[in-house]
């Protein structure tokens, strides 16, 4: 009660909450004017000085345009969308938020209040990214419940929301496709030594970032609808891979139940399944080899491995998961199958067995071992139910929208991924290696495989 008598009902002075709005926005606030004031005092020279500016920023452009399209173009597009686009200045922006429901009425004074802006940037012209400081007595929900709406209201394809301190979140807006071309299969490293397993390379992001992951740590699974790409997921990190597959600390266990899109890797897999049949024997060699590494370790009093020609990272890689857990004829071969998979979801990592796989429709009756694959995937679906499916709950409200996806063939490789802090939806786009790129690869491993044993033989002989 006495707090409710002690405010006044009448609003800030406006010339108060102009000086306020000037601190806030230094640059502006002083700049603006100071540039006015030169160029009414000496047109001649501000000219001058604003043609040099100009002309080193055209210079730069041309000669470094790496540089200057990550360094500068953000700033720019990010003042024009700020200050400029009808979106994010004043009046666009506190209609914005009225129609999206965010404003609140003082309670005493009857003020409107908005959320406020707090930094803009612009990383692509298709995706900026806007910091917001939230309303007392406002919740990551209220944003999260308004983020379709936001889209609406801003002219956006998606809004995602992230929360990136107690009052402060941050909405990616997505405002058209981000990728617009095809990411080429990444090179070949040179040596052993150049391999970081600990960031292997996928693709990009929609901020323009490499997009890379651990394959130590992880079990990797690809949702997606047929022509989604699935399969770019799966071997573009192969050639990150590569000089490891050749040594041998790396082994890749191909399960191909359909029988038609990894035999290209034959030639350089430990193990080879073509076939339901097949496949099934491979999961079980598979966890026979984690359970003997198991032992092994064990006996040598080691709690953890690190890849190494005797100890090697196994990928245990399935072209179609559904095949062989759940669409095969024999239900034995499949029960099989799931407590195999089970168990190398759940012990595989403390032994370097990890699985990687692709599944079209990620319901819990194709994939009952979902939940043990860490790093997930989701490809365009074709049910808005999906990317909850394998991105988690509440993904998509968050702005995982893979159903949404178009189903053309542009779109191939384009998905949503979880950061691992935030659990914020990011769209990424995995590289496509082609089949001359996958043919390419064979052949090196093959080479490179090929001199190690001849130098491994050489020294053996030596020795002998
Ligand atoms: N990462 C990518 N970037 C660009 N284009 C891609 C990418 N991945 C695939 N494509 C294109 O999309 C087509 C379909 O891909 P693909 O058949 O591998 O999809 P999938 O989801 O793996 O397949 P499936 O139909 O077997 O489930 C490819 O022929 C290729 O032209």
């Amino acid at each position: 009660m006495s707090e409710h008598h002690s405010k006044s009902k009448r609003k800030t002075g406006l010339e108060w909450r102009a000086a306020a709005w000037a601190a806030r926005h230094p640059v502006l606030s002083t700049g603006v004017p100071a540039l006015g004031y030169a160029a009414a005092t000496a047109p001649e020279i501000t000219v001058a000085a604003a043609g040099t500016g100009l002309a080193a920023a055209i210079a730069w452009g041309r000669a470094h345009p790496d540089s200057f399209d990550s360094l500068v173009m953000p700033q720019v597009r990010a003042l024009r969308r700020r200050w400029l686009s009808l979106t994010y200045t004043g009046p666009a922006w506190r209609r914005n938020m009225r129609e999206a429901g965010l404003v609140r009425e003082h309670p005493s004074t009857g003020q409107v209040l908005v959320p406020r802006i707090l930094r803009l940037r612009s990383y692509s012209a298709a995706v900026e990214t806007v910091w917001v400081k939230l309303l007392k007595g406002q919740t990551l929900k209220h944003w999260t419940d308004a983020a379709e709406v936001l889209a609406a209201c801003f002219n956006a394809e998606r809004v995602t929301v992230e929360r990136i301190a107690p009052t402060k979140l941050a909405l990616v807006v997505q405002r058209r496709e981000p990728f617009t071309y095809t990411i080429p299969a990444p090179a070949v490293p040179g040596s052993v030594e150049e391999v970081d397993l600990s960031a292997v390379h996928f693709g990009f992001d929609e901020f323009g970032r490499e997009w890379t992951e651990s394959v130590v740590n992880n079990h990797l699974l690809v949702a997606g609808a047929s022509g989604s790409g699935k399969n770019s997921v799966l071997w573009t990190p192969l050639f990150s891979l590569a000089p490891m597959i050749a040594e041998g600390s790396v082994r890749l266990w191909l399960c191909d139940p359909k029988q038609v899109e990894l035999a290209v890797a034959e030639p350089i897999a430990h193990r080879y399944a073509s076939g339901e049949e097949a496949s099934a024997e491979v999961v079980a060699e598979f966890l026979e080899d984690q359970q003997a590494t198991q032992a092994k370790l064990h006996e040598q009093g080691l709690r953890k491995f690190t890849p190494s020609a005797e100890t090697p990272l196994n990928i245990l890689l399935v072209d179609e998961l559904g095949a062989v857990l759940a669409y095969a004829s024999d239900r034995m071969r499949m029960a099989r199958n799931r407590q195999g998979m089970a168990l190398v979801g759940s012990q595989g990592r403390a032994t370097g067995h990890v699985m990687w796989g692709a599944v079209q429709e990620p319901t819990k009756d194709t994939v009952p071992v979902r939940d043990l694959f860490t790093l997930r995937v989701c490809l365009r679906v074709t049910a808005a139910v999906h990317p909850e499916m394998v991105l988690g709950d509440g993904a998509r409200t968050r702005g995982a929208l893979a159903d949404e996806i178009p189903n053309i063939p542009e779109t191939a490789g384009i998905g949503f991924k979880v950061a691992e802090r935030t659990r914020t939806p990011v769209r990424v786009r995995a590289a496509y290696p082609t089949d001359a790129d996958l043919e390419g690869l064979v052949k090196h491993v093959l080479a490179a495989r090929g001199a190690h044993e001849e130098q491994g033989g050489s020294h053996l002989r030596l020795v002998a």
